[in-house]
C-alpha cells in the first residue's frame, strides 16, 4: 500500500482533536483528521451539550415546582418529546456531523472517516469502508480518542440491554424507573433529570458519598437534595448480578439486597483502548490506563496525545486547552507549558456542584499545611432571599504557609459560574489578605465568599 505524505495526522476528532487540526492547517502544514464516528466527539452528541439540554430542561420543571413556595400555584406537566425533539433538531442534527466536517475542511485540513491506528512509528493506518488507507506523518501524529462507557465487570451485565450515556441522550421516553450505577457527574446529572421527568430513580455508588472526586462536603450535601426530591441513593452498595427478562431489570447488591427498574444507566467511568490505536507500535504503554504527556503534551518521538486520555481531568475545556499548546509545540511557537492548578470541574445538578485546584484531601497529601473554611450559602443573604432551591456551600482550601487558596468547592444555584472568581485567585495565587480586601456585590451568591475570607 503507498503512503500518503502529510505532516500531521489527527487520530480522533473529539473538540481538542478538531481545534488542534484547524490550528495546525492554519499554520501552514498539510493536515489528515481521522475519525470512526462524529466529528467533534462525544460533547456534543452524547455528552456535554445533549445532557447540558437536559439540565436546563429539567431545572425549568424544577422552578416551576418552586412557585407555590414563592409566588402562587403552578401545576407543571412534563412532556420529555421536548427535550428528546431539541436534542435530536438542535443539538445534535439527529447525529448528523456534515456541519462539523465542513467546518474542519474549510480551515484547511483533510478529512478520513474511518479507525486510524499506528501501525509504524510516524505511521497511520486507517479502515474505512472502503478499505485501508496508510499516512506517513512528516512532523507527527495527535492522538485524541477519548474514551467510551467502562463497562464494569458484573455478572449479566455486558448480555443485559444496558443503557450508557449515548442511549440516555437518545432516549425518546422517560422509564417509569431506572436504576443508576454510579455517582459520579454523568450518573447524578442524567438522575437527577430523569426523576425530575417522572422517573422513579435509585443511584447505586460504592464509594462512601456522591461524587468522590469532589470534596466530601459537595457529596454529602448533594445526596441530601436528591433524596429530598425523592431519589433513592444508596451508597456504600455494590452491584453484584444483573438480571434481565425481557422487560426489567433486576439487580442484586453484595448485601443480598434486590433492587428492580425498568432502565439500567451504566455511568461507571470511562476507558480507551490503546491496543486498538496501536500505541505499542509508537514505544507507548498499550496496557496503561491512559497516555502519559509532558507539559507540551508530548507523548513520546513525534507523538502528541491531547483530551480525556491523558487523565488530565476529562472535560472538554482540558481538551481545547491542551489543543492549543500542543499546536504551539508542532508550529513551533511560543506558548506557555500546561498548568493544571486552576482545572475547574462542574457537576451540572442543582445546586450545581462546582470545584478548582486542589480538594482539602488532595492539599494535605501534597504535605501543605492546609487551611480550610466553609460557609452555608442557605444561611447568607442571598440564599436566604432566594429561598426554595437555596441548599449550598462554599468551601476554601488555602496554604497557610503562602497565604493563598489552592482550591475551593461552590455547591449552589449557578455555582459553576461563582467559582470563575475563585478560579482567578488560584491561578493568580492571590493573598488571601488581598481577597478579604475585596467588595462583593450585596446580595449575589458569591458574597458569602467575603464570610469564607474571613474565617480563613
Ligand atoms: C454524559 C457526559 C456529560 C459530560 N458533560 C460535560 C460537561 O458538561 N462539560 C465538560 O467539560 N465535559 C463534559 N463531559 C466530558 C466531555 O464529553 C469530554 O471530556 C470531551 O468530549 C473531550 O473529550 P476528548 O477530546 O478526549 O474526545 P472525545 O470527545 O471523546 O472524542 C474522541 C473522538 O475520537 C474518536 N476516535 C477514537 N478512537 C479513534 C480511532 N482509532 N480512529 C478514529 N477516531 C477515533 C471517537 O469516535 C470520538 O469521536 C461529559 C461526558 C459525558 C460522558
Ligand atoms: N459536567 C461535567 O464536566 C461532566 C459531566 C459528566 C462527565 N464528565 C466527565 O466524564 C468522565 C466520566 O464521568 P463518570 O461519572 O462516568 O465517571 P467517574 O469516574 O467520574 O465516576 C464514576 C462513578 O462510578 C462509580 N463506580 C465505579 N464502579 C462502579 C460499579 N461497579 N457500580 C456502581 N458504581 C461504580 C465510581 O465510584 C464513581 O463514583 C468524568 O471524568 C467526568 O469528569 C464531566
Amino acid at each position: 500500500m503507498d503512503a500518503e505524505e502529510v505532516d500531521v495526522v489527527v487520530v480522533g476528532l473529539g473538540p481538542g482533536g478538531e481545534d488542534v487540526a484547524a490550528r495546525l492547517a492554519a499554520g501552514g502544514l498539510a493536515v489528515v483528521g481521522v475519525e470512526s464516528r462524529l466529528v467533534g466527539g462525544e460533547c456534543p452528541y452524547f455528552a456535554c451539550v445533549p445532557t447540558k439540554m437536559m439540565v436546563r430542561a429539567a431545572g425549568t420543571l424544577a422552578e416551576g415546582r418552586r412557585v407555590d413556595a414563592l409566588a402562587g400555584s403552578a401545576e407543571v406537566h412534563p412532556r420529555w418529546t421536548r427535550v428528546a425533539d431539541r436534542i435530536r433538531d438542535e443539538a445534535t442534527t439527529d447525529w448528523d456531523d456534515t456541519a462539523a466536517v465542513e467546518r474542519l475542511e474549510k480551515s484547511g485540513a483533510r478529512f478520513v472517516r474511518g479507525r486510524g491506528r499506528i501501525s509504524a512509528p510516524g505511521e497511520v493506518t486507517v479502515s474505512t469502508v472502503d478499505g485501508e488507507r496508510l499516512f506517513r506523518a512528516r512532523r507527527g501524529i495527535v492522538l485524541n480518542p477519548g474514551t467510551d462507557p467502562a463497562v464494569p465487570p458484573i455478572d449479566g451485565l455486558r448480555e443485559s440491554p444496558y443503557w450508557t450515556n449515548r442511549d440516555a441522550v437518545r432516549a425518546r421516553e422517560v422509564p417509569e424507573s431506572l436504576l443508576v450505577l454510579g455517582g459520579g457527574p454523568v450518573g447524578v446529572e442524567l438522575a437527577q433529570v430523569f426523576a425530575r421527568f417522572g422517573a422513579a430513580l435509585t443511584i447505586l455508588e460504592p464509594q462512601p458519598r456522591l461524587l468522590p472526586s469532589f470534596e466530601p462536603e459537595a457529596g454529602e450535601l448533594l445526596e441530601s437534595v436528591l433524596t429530598s426530591e425523592g431519589l433513592g441513593v444508596r451508597t456504600g452498595e455494590s452491584a453484584a448480578e444483573v438480571g434481565h427478562d425481557g422487560e426489567r431489570f433486576t439487580v442484586r447488591l453484595g448485601s443480598g439486597a434486590e433492587l428492580s427498574a425498568q432502565r439500567l444507566l451504566v455511568a461507571t467511568g470511562r476507558r480507551t483502548d490503546l491496543a486498538a490505536l496501536g500505541v505499542g507500535a509508537a514505544g507507548l504503554d498499550e496496557q496503561a490506563k491512559g497516555i502519559a504527556v509532558d507539559d507540551r503534551l508530548r507523548a513520546g518521538d513525534g507523538v502528541w496525545a491531547i483530551g480525556d486520555v491523558t487523565g488530565r481531568g476529562a472535560f472538554t475545556h482540558t481538551s481545547v486547552y491542551q489543543a492549543r499548546i500542543a499546536a504551539a509545540d508542532i508550529l513551533g511557537q511560543p506558548s506557555e507549558p500546561a498548568d493544571y492548578r486552576a482545572m475547574p470541574a462542574v457537576a451540572f445538578t442543582d445546586p450545581e456542584v462546582a470545584m478548582v485546584g486542589l480538594t482539602e484531601s488532595a492539599a494535605r497529601e501534597r504535605g501543605l499545611r492546609v487551611r480550610t473554611a466553609t460557609t452555608d450559602i442557605a444561611a447568607s443573604a442571598r440564599g436566604w432571599i432566594h429561598k426554595a432551591g437555596n441548599e449550598g456551600l462554599i468551601k476554601l482550601v488555602a496554604d497557610a504557609d503562602r497565604g493563598v487558596l489552592v482550591g475551593g468547592t461552590v455547591v449552589a444555584p449557578a455555582g459553576g459560574e461563582i467559582l470563575a472568581g475563585l478560579a482567578v485567585a488560584v491561578q493568580g495565587e492571590v493573598p488571601v489578605a488581598r481577597l478579604r480586601e475585596m467588595v462583593l456585590a450585596y446580595p449575589t451568591f458569591h458574597r458569602a465568599l467575603g464570610v469564607a475570607f474571613d474565617e480563613l
